[in-house]
């Protein structure tokens, strides 16, 4: 379902983001990054129009980018990711201005990172309006319940809950409790589209928070490590609940395989 029309007629073009995610067969933002926070080489040789190519060819709904520079990143990359694809594109930056949100939008973006935790409360309903009269979904990402308080035009954002603490990044450590805390929250703040991110690694990871209630999810290490990012889609693609059972070849019969996912 597409989400609810911007009731003030801002713009209408702000909901290419949330809308590619709403229809995605696999809901997985798939993100670009040149390191990770100890300085890993995650692009291990290939571009990022390369990526991004790769990445839209494997069914992915949108593509983030990091462009700030403590993870390798630079803003020729969010112009690198615009020019590869067609899917929208999140850029994962320190937005403190509403320059800096034009700019993006005016590269490109489609949907640009806020993070309450490093902004003052009083800013965060200036940053969501500059991203909505600019055109591109605020991507709103917390940590805990106390930061959605600063979240004004929940219907018109896009909120992940991010399992790992701003300073810890990358830490390999995420908190998977956090997502399930906090779901409840983020839907009773009015965000129709709960996204999870951080530490989210393996194709069962991904199955688990989709089932229990996510609507979206932000890779970017776990994929970018992958040997094969093709055959972390299809074991997602599996684990799925209306998954096609996979054939026995041999017999021509289901084979079982170890996909049970809650749906409670
Ligand atoms: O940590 C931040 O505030 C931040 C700001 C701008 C760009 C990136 C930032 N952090 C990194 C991430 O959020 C991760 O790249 C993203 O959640 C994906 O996580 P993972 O799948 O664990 O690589």
């Amino acid at each position: 379902m597409p989400l609810p029309a911007d009731t003030t007629g801002r713009n209408a073009a702000d909901q290419r983001f949330g809308d590619a995610l709403t229809v995605a067969e696999l809901p997985v933002v798939t993100e670009i990054r040149r390191s990770g926070s100890d300085g890993e080489d995650l692009l291990r040789g290939r571009t990022a129009a390369e990526l991004a190519r790769r990445y839209e060819e494997l069914g992915a709904p949108a593509v983030s980018v990091v462009t700030g520079s403590w993870l390798g990143g630079t803003p020729r990359l969010l112009h690198d990711v615009v020019a590869a694809t067609s899917l929208p594109v999140l850029v994962k930056d320190f937005f403190t201005r509403e320059k800096q949100i034009r700019q993006a939008a005016e590269a490109g973006a489609a949907a640009v990172l806020l993070t309450p935790a490093l902004l003052p409360n009083r800013l965060m309903p200036t940053q969501i309006d500059a991203c909505l009269d600019n055109g591109v979904t605020p991507f709103v990402e917390i940590t805990s319940a106390a930061e959605l308080t600063a979240l004004t035009r929940a219907e018109a954002c896009v909120v992940a809950v991010h399992n790992d603490d701003t300073r810890r990044r990358g830490s390999d450590d995420p908190d998977q409790g956090r997502g399930h805390d906090l779901l409840p929250r983020v839907r009773a703040a009015g965000a129709g589209l709960p996204v999870s991110t951080g530490g989210v690694g393996t194709p069962e990871d991904a199955a688990r928070l989709l089932a229990a209630g996510y609507r979206g999810l932000l890779v970017g290490t776990g994929l970018l490590r992958a040997e094969d990012p093709d055959a972390w889609f299809g074991a997602l693609r599996a684990l799925l609940p209306d998954a096609e059972p996979a054939q026995d070849t041999q017999a021509g019969s289901p084979v079982s395989t170890t996909t049970a996912i809650s749906t409670s």
